[in-house]
């Protein structure tokens, strides 16, 4: 594994937007958008001051990136003379669909698409199949989820790939049908295959929760003292500071300041400065307002999707269609490799409008739930 070794430890910002004829994307899977009825000028043109919903974090310091990683809601919105009134709001939403249609309307179109193919699919976690909540250990998935993941799990193979640990996720999730991605991608336990034991080092042979023989991807493997240490000193350095909650991911730490008060953020952000610039090979990225810390690795969940096909034996772009859901900026890799490697679909979680470069949308965990509804429903009724 290439390991960078910066002398600072970066702040990773927001892809630069994306457009269609940019993408060099075969057509059949471009999501239907009717000729003229989307202006990306509509989303742009925003000025992100005032209306406070542009997903930006092309900042300076951490704690403007902060600030910008943290897109106001719609009911905040409401309560602010500055922002855009609600009107207003779900006339930028309704314009963002138009570029990021809603996988429930286009249910239809994405199953035509998959004519012919087998469904794989990636289901990020916290967002995605669980609410966003103040307490990171109380992100629970309803039964109901849990319920329709399995039975979708039943038809297609399915991965869950999370920032939390491996185990963390697992314990949320409670299914042995699924495939897990922890730590960003950086801890993949797949079935055991010839052609990943030869194209990379980082594999283990271990056990399942049901003693079945997998194969343990750690790329990072060789971090785990250091991220410990890191731990440790966030946990030590910021013990002072209200709400802040740090959340140990095993090859990565989260940095949680959703229970900060804003006037601390300053705060939060210096103690992470302090320690990141002892450790040139780490580096920084946000989520929904959380700082995480991670190596420098040539690793995502972009890579991860790639490698869990190939673990699969799913490679073949002409037979398989992924489909990865996800809300939060580490998904945008995972959205990425499908879209411009031309393989799949990446659907974003958001209720508000955010540059990105999935093809669908969805507006939050229950619409998702509906979503993979209609797949487990398609499969039954094509198999009468
Ligand atoms: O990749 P994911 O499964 O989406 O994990 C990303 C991070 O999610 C969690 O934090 C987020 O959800 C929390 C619970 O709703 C919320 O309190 C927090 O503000 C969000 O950032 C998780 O705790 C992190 O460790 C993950 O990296």
């Amino acid at each position: 594994m290439d390991l960078k070794s910066n002398h600072t430890a970066p702040v990773l910002t927001d892809p630069a937007p994306l457009s269609k004829s940019r993408l060099g994307v075969h057509s059949n899977l471009l999501p239907y958008s009717p000729p003229g009825a989307f202006s990306s000028d509509l989303l742009l043109n925003i000025p992100w001051k005032k209306t406070g919903i542009l997903d930006d974090v092309r900042a300076s310091s951490w704690l403007d990136a902060m600030k910008a990683s943290s897109p106001r809601h719609r009911k905040m919105m409401k309560d602010s003379n500055n922002e855009l009134a609600p009107n207003d709001f779900d006339a930028a939403y309704r314009a963002w669909m138009l570029k990021y249609p809603s996988a429930l309307t286009s249910f239809e179109q994405i199953i035509k698409c998959a004519k012919g193919k087998r469904i794989a699919l990636f289901l990020d976690y916290d967002g995605t199949l669980s609410p966003i909540v103040d307490n990171p250990d109380c992100a629970f998935m309803s039964d109901a989820m849990r319920a329709v993941v399995k039975k979708v799990a039943k038809y297609f193979p399915t991965a869950v790939i999370s920032g939390r640990s491996r185990d963390k996720v697992y314990e949320f999730v409670g299914l042995t049908e699924l495939y897990y991605a922890g730590s960003h991608g950086m801890d993949i336990m797949g079935p055991v295959r010839q052609s990943i034991l030869d194209d990379h080092t980082d594999n283990i042979t271990s056990t399942d929760q049901q003693g079945k023989e997998v194969n343990l991807f750690q790329p990072a493997r060789e971090f785990l003292p250091m991220i410990d240490e890191v731990f440790k000193s966030l946990v030590e350095n910021t013990k002072e500071i209200k709400g802040v909650n740090i959340e140990n991911n095993k090859f990565c730490v989260s940095v949680h300041y959703r229970n900060v008060d804003e006037k601390s953020w300053q705060t939060v952000a210096q103690c992470v400065d302090d320690i990141m610039k002892h450790y040139p090979r780490l580096r920084l990225t946000h989520g929904r307002k959380v700082l995480e810390v991670r190596p420098v690795i040539n690793w995502d969940k972009g890579k991860a999707v790639m490698f869990l096909l190939e673990s699969l034996g799913l490679s073949n772009c002409n037979d398989v269609l992924p489909i990865y859901v996800g809300d939060d900026r580490t998904d945008e890799d995972a959205f990425k490799v499908l879209r411009e490697g031309n393989r799949g679909y990446g659907i974003l979680v958001s209720a508000v409008p955010k540059e990105s470069k999935a093809f669908y949308s969805l507006r939050d965990p229950s619409e998702v739930m509906e979503f993979l509804k209609s797949f487990v429903i398609w499969k039954q009724s094509s198999a009468l």
